[in-house]
């Protein structure tokens, strides 16, 4: 459905592109979930798609149109909902997601009956005439995703939706937009959290410096990623111990109880656990050869998603 090839941004005064070169297919349908550190480029990836940026160079298309005429034959398809609450805060739920269904000429009935979808989808009917300052985190992620909605839109991208939000709120959040990707919807998902992509998204793709690093189901990156070392102890490792460790071996990271250490040489094996017990926590337990999304993100951007 989205096809991208050679995407290049560059913001004024930046010297550095934000997007280098940038390729990417994306099946019409999927749940696509795209990881990547701050500055990776994700939401000039994403801004460019919703055509809030101008594009620069590079080929954007869905369904094999250029994403530009796309947009004039379809122009409530794409929407963004983005990472910042965008609505008016002096507004109820309802004035907020009827003005917006205004913005994009949806009035009358038709837009009285999107408005009603959209609070049944976030499952905001409760507090339909509280004012949105007055919302809670969770349920303000709701309305800027029920606002989302209002157009009905073929293909929806949706930019960290559960940043901020108690457990709760996210575990709901996350429930809808499978719901809205089952019904047939294109849904790209950009997150810092691993866990949320990895269980959420049918396909992946690790964004770095305005590249893909690597794209695939999670099956197939994970059948490219390095065996995975883990190690139980006691208790969790002193911050400077675990700094010493990684030093000397490159993809170990230290976990509450645990320590994980992608891509290690077994031969290395022996002096890790030895370093261990000299430093007073030896492992309680071994297994390696699991795979790991995080392990493979490190080693692909040799960063932390939260560098
Ligand atoms: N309006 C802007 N003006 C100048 N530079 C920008 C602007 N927006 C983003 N950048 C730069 O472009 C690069 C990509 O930023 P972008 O916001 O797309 O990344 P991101 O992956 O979405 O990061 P985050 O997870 O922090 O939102 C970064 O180096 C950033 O500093």
């Amino acid at each position: 459905m989205l096809r991208i090839r050679d995407l290049v941004h560059h913001y004024p005064q930046h010297a550095q592109a934000a997007l280098a070169g940038l390729d990417l297919d994306i099946p019409a349908g999927c749940l696509f979930g795209l990881l990547g550190p701050n500055g990776a480029g994700k939401t000039t990836l994403i801004s460019l798609v919703a055509g809030l940026l101008a594009q620069q160079s590079g080929t954007l298309e869905i369904d094999g149109q250029p994403l530009a005429d796309y947009r004039r034959t379809h122009p409530n398809a794409i929407a963004l909902v983005p990472q910042d609450y965008a609505f008016y805060p002096m507004l109820t739920v309802t004035e907020n997601l009827r003005f917006f269904a205004g913005v994009q000429g949806l009035s009358g009935a038709a837009g009285r009956e999107r408005v009603a979808h959209a609070l049944a989808a976030a499952q905001l009917e409760g507090v339909a005439g509280q004012l949105a300052e007055e919302l809670s985190g969770g349920l303000r992620r709701r309305l800027n995703l029920a606002i989302g909605l209002l157009g009905d839109p073929r293909l929806l991208l949706l930019d960290e939706p559960t940043v901020g939000v108690d457990p709760q709120s996210r575990a709901f959040l996350l429930d809808t937009i499978r719901a809205l990707a089952a019904d047939g919807r294109t849904v790209i998902y950009t997150s810092h959290y691993m866990d949320e992509v990895e269980a959420l998204c049918e396909r992946i793709a690790i964004v770095d410096r305005g590249r893909v690093l690597a794209a695939g189901t999670l099956d197939e990156l994970l059948h490219e990623a390095d065996a995975l070392l883990s190690l139980r102890l006691a208790a969790p490792l002193p911050a400077e111990l675990a700094a010493t460790l990684a030093a000397r071996h490159p993809g170990l990271r230290a976990r509450d109880g645990s320590l994980l250490v992608a891509g290690l040489a077994p031969e290395a094996l022996p002096q890790l656990l030895a370093e261990l017990a000299a430093a007073g926590h030896p492992a309680q337990a071994v297994s390696y050869g699991q795979q790991d999304l995080e392990a493979l993100f490190m080693r692909l951007t040799h960063r932390s998603l939260r560098d």
